[in-house]
């Protein structure tokens, strides 16, 4: 039977990148995304204001919500130190599979938890389960429905503390109205938008960075 997308991404990885060099695997992602075949991983332009919202935070705890085949996750990691934790959530399991073996490709196993679950079943999780008390920085790429809601559970599981940041992809294309409603209106954000292109075309889309005001 024909091999998936993300099976196909994952082979151009273990063919084009070194292991143990993140910066390798991004490459070939992106490569594989623009010559072979479109994937919806927040891509190489959109991924570059994604490190520099990491690079002035320096977080030591991460969430992602929507793992993928783990390209933004790689992003991420690779710039942490390495006390430091990503916790991922990918509610597909073929998906969360590919993203296991991208990562350990990349050589970033050890600060990164992959957790296969949805985000609504794990953020209420989050203390009992990590010991996890309050994020720094929360990257939202899931399916866009569940920005909002997701962003309203974690404030009521006091997963957010003065100064978190949440960093929204995708807020023009396919776009989260109520959710950049919420953040631009609400007095508990501080909020501004990256302008940038979806992954790989020239269509607008950009980043929401929105700093949690407690
Ligand atoms: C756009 S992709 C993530 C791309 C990835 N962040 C990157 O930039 O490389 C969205 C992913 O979120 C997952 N997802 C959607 N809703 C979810 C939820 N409620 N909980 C966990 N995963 C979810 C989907 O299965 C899909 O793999
Ligand atoms: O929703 C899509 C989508 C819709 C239709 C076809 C393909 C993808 C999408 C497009 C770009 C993204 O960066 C992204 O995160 C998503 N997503 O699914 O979460
Ligand atoms: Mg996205």
């Amino acid at each position: 039977t024909r091999s998936t997308r993300p099976q196909r991404l994952l082979k151009a990885v273990q063919k084009n990148a070194t292991r143990g060099d993140p910066q390798s695997v991004i490459s070939a992602i992106d490569h594989f995304c623009r010559h072979s075949e479109w994937a919806m991983n927040i891509g190489d332009e959109k991924g570059t204001i994604l490190d520099s919202v990491v690079n002035e935070l320096n977080p030591e705890k991460v969430l992602e919500l929507g793992t993928y085949c783990g390209y933004s996750t790689v992003r991420i990691a690779r710039l942490l130190p390495p006390g430091a934790r990503l916790i991922t959530l990918e509610f597909n399991g073929d998906y969360a599979a590919i993203a296991r073996q991208v990562i350990t490709w990349a050589g970033l196993e050890d600060r990164v938890q992959l957790v296969e679950g949805a985000s609504e079943d794990w953020i209420p999780r989050m203390k009992e389960h990590f010991g996890i008390e309050t994020f720094d920085l929360v990257f939202l790429d899931h399916w866009k429905d569940r920005y909002l809601p997701d962003t309203k559970l974690m404030e009521d599981c006091g997963l957010l503390r003065k100064g978190t940041v949440l960093l929204a992809d995708n807020v023009i294309c396919p776009g989260v109205p109520d959710y950049l409603q919420y953040v631009r209106n609400s007095l508990s954000y501080k909020s501004c938008y990256f302008k940038s292109h979806l992954e790989y075309t020239k269509a607008e889309d950009g980043l929401e960075k929105s700093v949690f005001l407690g």
